[in-house]
């Protein structure tokens, strides 16, 4: 014969779980004031529900004992044993609605509440908390007093109908000592601004001399105002005292489906992309978060939002958002406001978007490299750095059917004087997302030719300086082609502007490429040397470019010593190699210095220096 087996129930240490709940759940003990509001509005919220035109009003009390009295439904005794009494038990979700089960779905959309355990927060700052309740649905009802203290004991008594004349609900507390600093009078009233400042019902704290003061107001971007100017202006004044900054422009948000309303503030001074902002999200009125980078896109890094929502749901702190399909459509469609404000800024408001584009264009380059359509509408209005100076590449695709654009910063500021010189318009690629978005111009400007700026387009460009210059130099281009080429570099004469430079070190990525691995494949034996030695590529050789038309190069072409010219050839080299702005290797250093010294010992009739030289004599010679 087998006997059921017993069923037992939980036991539940009150003290522990009150404690958890109070003293972990929360970041901070100012919470009880949310947690008190919030019941209030709730409360407030079913009684317009049941009785239409009832008085809705929330006041504060302060001063040694705090009370929060609203004219909302209020409890009969046997409420307060259901609702009141049992943890994790609230009235805002019907009996069976599971934590995420459909009672609660049917609750969200009127009350704030829904987990059954905000009360509890108030056991933070105190150690008993009355409430004094009369209930709005059944008035011949008698009043009831509940008592309860944190360690899980709780007393009921009832009251003269005359001891709680209207209908509402009062909530009681005196601070245990040692936290009345978030009960007392000043804090209070900022604590009620800062949650209940969008709340719909009306909300007054009363100072302990009896002055009521108003703490909630029309959201800013509902009020009526007198003109659009007017209500600009407003929206403004809200932000700075919101955020602390005047916004370059505000954007609406408006989702009706999502019963969210609200805006959108435009930074006016760049921020670090990777530093999300914090928006203040408020839930049918009451503030949930003032940090919640979530609402946004990533990439709308440069707004900051206030919206108030009826549809978002907190987790069980109340200080973030839950994660959920909602969530992320709402995310999504407030992204396509913000892109579709930016889109239409180009025909609406063009200074606007330039003073925007000035702010940030690193956002918008991020932003357009993944969105085709913001590209084609964004492209042509962002700033580059080119040889016309910071000019968009609309601007600079008049003057350029063929856009150049380098890799690298340093190769930009090398080449871009002695292009511009030239007539060719080049851009600086080497920030981030810069190369990659101008290589994609071609496809918003069909017949724009966008090519990367490679040596022998340069050189190509450069005009050739004319044959009888060329023979007459031939002699000192020879041993110069010696000297440079054992850095894997070749040497040409051309004439260009500016007289001043005296050459121009072309290279570019792979020819830098090939010479680390042929410098390596050099030191190295064996194994290492077959397979470097292997990957020998057909990289394009550097170039050094003189200028035929500068004074400094004119006079060493004409140099017919070997050994002078070979000093000299290193000293040209060396100096373009200075010009490239990169850091120098090893080998170059070295032959900076020895070049210098060469020259001084020239200078001091010397001769040509006696050290070790590996040039001397060794190199191929064209002529005696
Ligand atoms: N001011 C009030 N007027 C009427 N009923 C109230 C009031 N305050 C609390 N209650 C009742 O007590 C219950 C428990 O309140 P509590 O704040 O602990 O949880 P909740 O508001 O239901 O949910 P949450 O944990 O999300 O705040 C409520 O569901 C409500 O029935």
């Amino acid at each position: 014969m087998s006997h059921p087996e017993p069923v037992h129930t939980f036991q539940v240490d009150l003290r522990g779980l009150v404690d958890l709940l109070s003293h972990h759940l929360y970041s901070s003990p100012r919470v009880y004031l949310r947690e008190l509001l919030q019941n209030a509005v709730d409360a407030v919220t079913a009684r317009q529900a049941a009785f239409p035109g009832a008085p809705a009003r929330i006041t504060v009390h302060t001063g040694g004992t705090l009370s929060v009295t609203d004219t909302g439904i209020g409890l009969t005794e046997a409420d307060v044993h259901t609702f009141l009494a049992t943890i994790g038990r609230s009235s805002k979700r019907t009996p069976d609605g599971a934590l995420d089960g459909a009672g609660l779905d049917a609750a969200r959309g009127e009350f704030i509440g829904q987990f059954g355990i905000g009360l509890l927060a108030c056991f933070v700052v105190a150690d008993e908390i009355t409430v004094i309740s009369r209930s709005a649905a059944h008035p011949g009802a008698p009043a009831v007093e509940w008592r309860g203290r944190s360690d899980g004991h709780y007393t009921i008594r009832t009251l003269p109908p005359s001891a709680v004349p209207e209908p509402g609900t009062t909530v009681r507390l005196t601070p245990r000592p040692g936290t009345e600093e978030w009960t007392a009078p000043e804090q209070v009233a900022a604590l009620a601004r800062h949650y209940g400042g969008l709340l719909r019902h009306e909300v007054t704290v009363v100072d302990p001399h009896g002055t009521p003061s108003r703490i909630n107001e029309t959201p800013p971007w509902e009020a009526p105002y007198a003109s659009p100017h007017a209500r600009r202006e407003a929206l403004a004044r809200h932000c700075a005292t919101t955020f602390g900054f005047t916004p370059l422009d505000t954007i609406d948000l408006d989702l009706p489906v999502a019963g969210l309303r609200g805006v959108a503030y435009v930074l006016p001074t760049a921020v670090n992309p990777a530093r999300r902002a914090g928006h203040r999200v408020h839930l049918k009125g009451m503030l949930l978060s003032d940090q919640a980078p979530e609402l946004l896109p990533e990439w709308a890094f440069f707004v900051r939002c206030v919206v108030d929502t009826t549809s978002l749901r907190p987790t069980a702190s109340r200080e973030g958002l839950y994660e959920d399909e909602t969530l992320a459509a709402i995310r999504d469609a407030l992204g396509a406001r913000i892109r579709d404000w930016l889109t239409g800024l180009s025909a609406s408001d063009p200074g606007l978007l330039h003073r925007f584009l000035g702010v940030h264009h690193l956002a918008v380059k991020a932003l357009a490299r993944h969105d085709d359509e913001l590209l084609r509408m964004l492209l042509p209005w962002l700033p580059f750095e080119t040889t016309d100076g910071n000019v968009t590449l609309e601007e600079f695709t008049r003057a350029h059917a063929t856009v150049l654009v380098t890799g690298t910063v340093e190769e930009f500021r090398q080449v871009a004087p002695i292009a511009a010189a030239a007539g060719l318009g080049v851009v600086n690629g080497g920030y981030t997302y810069d190369r990659d978005l101008v290589h994609r111009l071609p496809e918003i400007r069909p017949g724009t030719t966008v090519t990367d700026l490679d040596p022998a387009t340069v050189s190509a460009h450069l005009d050739s300086a004319d044959p009888s210059a060329e023979l007459s130099a031939s002699a000192f281009l020879s041993t110069a082609r010696d000297v440079v080429g054992q850095y894997g570099c070749d040497v040409v004469l051309r004439s260009f502007q500016p007289v001043t430079a005296p050459a121009l070190l072309l290279d570019n990525r792979e020819a830098r490429q090939e010479r680390t691995r042929a410098e390596i494949a050099g030191e190295s034996d064996g194994l290492w040397a077959d397979i470097l030695g292997a990957l020998r590529s057909e990289a394009p050789r550097a170039q050094l470019v003189l200028n035929h038309l500068n004074p400094l190069v004119r006079r060493a072409l004409t140099v017919t010593e070997h050994g002078l010219a070979v000093t000299t050839a290193e000293a040209l080299y060396g100096q373009a190699l200075l010009m490239t702005r990169r850091p120098l290797r090893a080998a170059e250093s070295a032959l900076l210095n020895r070049a210098f010294i060469g020259l001084l010992n020239h200078a001091m009739h010397d001769g040509p220096h006696d050290g070790p030289h590996h040039h001397d004599g060794s190199g191929p010679r064209k002529e005696a």
